[in-house]
């Protein structure tokens, strides 16, 4: 694989990040051990690796919502904080039942030195952003999946963020919107420029989207790799490029490697071949 080469600016750093939980028995769980990680300004970072591994705790460092026991988190040299700089899209879409998606995107600019009237109008131009401006006065339970997904999109970009954290954001979405959803996410990264940290499973996801994407087993960072695939990714000749497929097969391998030889497994020890 090529070595990551020399990116613009750093904005997001990991210095031998440590973080252990206590869990309920008193025993306790090194989610992270030792993560060291520089995210370039702009960058579109993918975190992959089996389940367990420390992704979602890696985000939740990011925005401050944990802080770690030993180690250092920087964003622009300073520890993070939650807030408005900091977008985070989860996986279950998290949005007030009794809010339209317009109120649901104003809530979360509260906090911002905003006028009523312009918090108003940039959830109005976040939802057109997601193509929503149709929408705006429906409810989330009158929303389909996806739609209810790029009502977590705007909100969480309508705070104009310079990181957007996401965490498996299409994992529930069917084929289909989970592909459109991804081209959303590209062209409104493309023009926002936000830096990107996003948590997947998918080996095809983490190709069509990142520039990079780290490969995380056991609390660590096993391997960083770039991804020089020419963009767009998202096209049927993608698909087929040799490029791609060797880079899939390889992270594939990587991954059900990881799986099958950690003892935390459900499928520690299984030979898949049988
Ligand atoms: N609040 C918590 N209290 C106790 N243990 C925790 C807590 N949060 C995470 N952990 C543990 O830390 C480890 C890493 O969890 P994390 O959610 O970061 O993994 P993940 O790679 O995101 O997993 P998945 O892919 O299944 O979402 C797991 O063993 C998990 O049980």
């Amino acid at each position: 694989m090529a070595p990551k080469p020399q990116a613009s600016k750093t904005l997001l750093t990991f210095a031998d990040v440590h973080k252990r939980f206590v869990q309920p028995d008193g025993s306790v769980n090194t989610a992270i051990d030792g993560v060291s990680l520089d995210i370039a300004e702009r960058e579109f970072v993918a975190l992959i690796g089996p389940s367990g591994c420390g992704k979602t705790t890696i985000l939740r460092l990011a925005n401050g919502l944990i802080v770690p026991d030993a180690g250092s988190i920087r964003i622009d040299g300073r520890p993070p904080e939650p807030g408005p700089d900091m977008g985070f899209v989860f996986q279950a879409f998290r949005l007030i039942p009794w809010a339209n998606a317009q109120a649901n995107i104003e809530f979360a600019l509260e906090s911002l030195d905003l006028s009523r009237a312009e918090r108003a109008e940039r959830a109005r131009h976040y939802l057109d952003l997601v193509g929503l401006s149709r929408s705006a006065k429906a409810y989330p339970a009158q929303l389909s999946g996806g739609m209810k997904q790029r009502v977590a999109l705007a909100r969480a970009l309508a705070g104009e963020p310079r990181v957007l954290l996401m965490d498996e954001p299409f994992a529930s979405l069917d084929a289909q919107t989970r592909e459109l959803m991804q081209g959303e996410l590209l062209s409104i990264w493309r023009r926002l420029t936000p830096t990107v940290v996003f948590v997947t499973h998918s080996v095809d996801e983490a190709l069509v989207l990142a520039d990079t994407i780290v490969v995380m087993g056991a609390g660590t960072v096993l391997e960083t790799i770039r991804v020089d695939l020419p963009r767009p990714r998202l096209t049927v000749e993608m698909r087929a490029d040799p490029r791609f497929l060797e880079q899939r097969s390889y992270l594939w391998n990587r991954i059900r490697d990881l799986v099958l030889t950690d003892p935390a497994s459900e499928f520690f020890g299984r030979n898949l071949n049988e």
